[in-house]
């Protein structure tokens, strides 16, 4: 099953020319359409979507000279599905007729840098166009002067290519999808209460809801695949491990009781993915509405409390979803959040669009100072921990990748699910027990993933925030996880919930404001979870905010990765985070 729905976003390439004929425009074409044809080979080899198939590119049919060739390109893209532009020259052209004015699709003009042609001087031309006009767009321009016969790509270039594609074909992936509530507001969690205008206006997305008694309706008319159910009780027999029964004896479930959980929670698994992606199984049975799904590109479940007081709670459901297998084999992550919490839950979606690898979804639970960790424990950190860290931890939805026992040359990693091997996926599961659930808190019982995520990855913690009167803001705490010796971690966690998954967090320390020490980093945090992503994707995630014009509150991103559209530096060069705010506010959300 794919989560695409529809076409897949593809990055149309444009070839601007000096439109003069008898000698320039002759002289130029090859030397154009060769940077074009480049950059589509280019993007080709090194990009995927968040399902894993190759990027596509369209280049315009003819360079684009003047405002016919323009409009001729435009229709094209509009044909072919083109979610983002990017327009390339090496020479002179004419700014405001030229360029790409479709106000919906992020845009980025790469002008080479060379000196027998002035592309860069097209290239410091059209973005004051662009400025000019409020059609926001990335400049690219290379560090060293090329000749003109130099068809190469120079690395500072790719890099740019890069970031600016990966956050232009999110934009691109969420727009026309949905984010789907399974329920409402949990426990009073802010972020849970959907906000649809914030949906439609920044994302161009749709929330959708349905609440929570489909379940029931589901399994007892018999609406999902009795033959798949077969295979995952099998396939969950064999490779989900029960983990300590920590409830107290006289209040433990029976055997029996338990048995029908798994078998409950299961099914919950896949009608959840079912609601999301439809399944065209269900057509064959006879559900016809139901096959549709509800064209979600993000999901999430309220679980607590009226459902988890009553029936097993959904953090297996969680776990599965958000991981980049099941019994199914490897597939793509389905961003899916706990506590039906979207702002989490986006947030997550964010990390997947723009790398490909499944979240970890987390309470942002405590920091732990040095001090702290002596007098409960007895032990002093050390090593990588001595700052202290903080705990992440939450009863579902981290991914059963957060083990972090998937590799990169050697190290821990959590992979695009398309470098995932087998037999990754089982030292994923021999990691990760599955405790009956604290019936304290989950009336109703079920089974909590438990693990500890193996430390030395680097991560962006990252998480979106909404303000009244100011709109959506995003917080970003690059980092590392970190291992703590049995002495330390078993106390903590026993003193918290033993049976859920943990991460032990350490963000990278600037030395200054809410970077000074691990402490203020907790302190800043704006709400009660975080969505943690593997790699240093900071840079990666204000791109794509400020394409989003979503402001970043908080980041400790080196200066060298930030990479937004020209515009931003005329609100205040010397000021960059104020200007991001103003820019942000004076372009608004892309979809009114
Ligand atoms: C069991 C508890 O209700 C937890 O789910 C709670 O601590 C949270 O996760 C709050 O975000
Ligand atoms: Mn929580």
């Amino acid at each position: 099953m794919s989560l695409k729905n529809g076409c897949l976003p593809k990055i149309g390439i444009r070839p601007a020319i000096d439109g003069r004929r008898r000698g320039i425009r002759e002289s130029l074409e090859d030397q154009t359409m060769g940077m074009a044809k480049a950059v589509a080979e280019f993007y080709a080899q090194n990009l995927r979507h968040s399902d894993g198939s190759p990027v596509e590119c369209v280049i315009a049919d003819t360079c684009i000279g003047g405002v016919a060739e323009a409009a001729q390109t435009a229709a094209k893209f509009a044909r072919e599905g083109v979610g983002l532009s990017l327009t390339v020259t090496p020479c002179w052209c004419y700014g405001a007729e030229t360029m790409d004015m479709d106000p919906l699709i992020p845009k980025a003009v790469w002008g080479f840098n060379g000196t027998e042609r002035p592309g860069a001087v097209y290239l410091a031309s059209v973005l004051a166009a662009h400025n000019q006009k409020g059609l926001p767009a990335f400049g690219i321009y290379g560090h060293d002067v090329q000749d003109p016969s130099d068809r190469s790509i120079p690395p500072d270039v790719q890099e740019k290519l890069l970031q600016f594609a990966k956050a232009g074909l999110a934009v691109a992936a969420m727009r026309g999808r949905s984010y789907l509530a399974i329920g409402g507001m949990s426990m009073g969690i802010a972020g849970s209460i959907v906000n649809p205008d914030f949906l439609e206006r920044f994302l161009g997305m749709r929330y959708e809801m349905v609440d929570s008694s489909e379940f029931l309706r589901r399994m007892e008319e018999g609406i999902y695949d009795r033959e798949e159910f077969e295979r995952a009780l099998r396939w969950v027999k064999a490779h989900c491990q029960e983990g300590l029964e920590r409830n107290p004896a006289e209040r433990r479930s029976s055997r029996e009781r338990k048995d029908w959980e798994w078998e409950f929670i299961i099914k919950m698994t896949m009608i959840a993915r079912d609601l999301m992606l439809g399944n065209p199984k269900l057509g064959e049975l006879g559900f016809g509405e139901e096959a549709l799904g509800h064209n979600a590109i993000a999901g999430g479940f309220q679980g607590q409390r009226q459902w988890t007081d009553h029936f097993p709670n959904g953090d297996f459901m969680e776990t599965i979803l958000n991981s980049s297998f099941d019994w199914n084999g490897i597939r793509e992550a389905i961003s899916f959040a706990t506590e039906n919490d979207f702002l989490n839950g986006i947030s997550m979606l964010f990390g997947h669009l723009l790398t490909g690898t499944a979240q970890i979804f987390s309470d942002v639970r405590s920091y732990w100072s040095p001090e702290a960790v002596k007098r409960v424990t007895g032990h002093e950190l050390s090593g990588p921990a001595s700052p202290g860290f903080i705990h992440l931890i939450n009863s579902g939805s981290t991914a059963l990748d957060g083990t972090g026992q998937q590799e990169r040359n050697g190290k821990p990693a959590l992979k695009p699910f398309w470098e995932i091997t087998e037999a990754e996926t089982k030292r994923c599961l021999e990691a990760t027990r599955f405790c009956p659930a604290v019936l304290e808190y989950f009336r109703g019982g079920g089974f909590s993933t438990t693990f500890e995520t193996r430390g030395g990855m680097p991560v962006t913690m990252s998480r979106l925030n909404l303000i009244h009167g100011l709109g959506p803001v995003l917080q970003i705490a690059e980092g590392y996880t970190v291992d703590l010796p049995v002495a330390i971690s078993r106390p903590i966690i026993d003193r918290t919930d033993p049976t859920w998954p943990t991460t032990w967090f350490v963000p990278r320390l600037t030395g200054s404001g809410p970077f000074k020490d691990v402490y203020s980093v907790m302190n800043h945090w704006g709400a009660n979870h975080g969505a943690i992503s593997y790699g240093h994707i900071g840079g990666d995630l204000m791109t794509l905010a400020a394409m989003l014009r979503i402001p970043v509150a908080l980041h400790n991103v080196p200066e060298e990765r930030i990479f937004r559209p020209s515009a931003w530096g005329a609100f205040g060069a010397q000021d960059p985070q104020g200007a991001d705010y103003r820019a942000c506010q004076n372009f608004g959300p892309i979809y009114g």
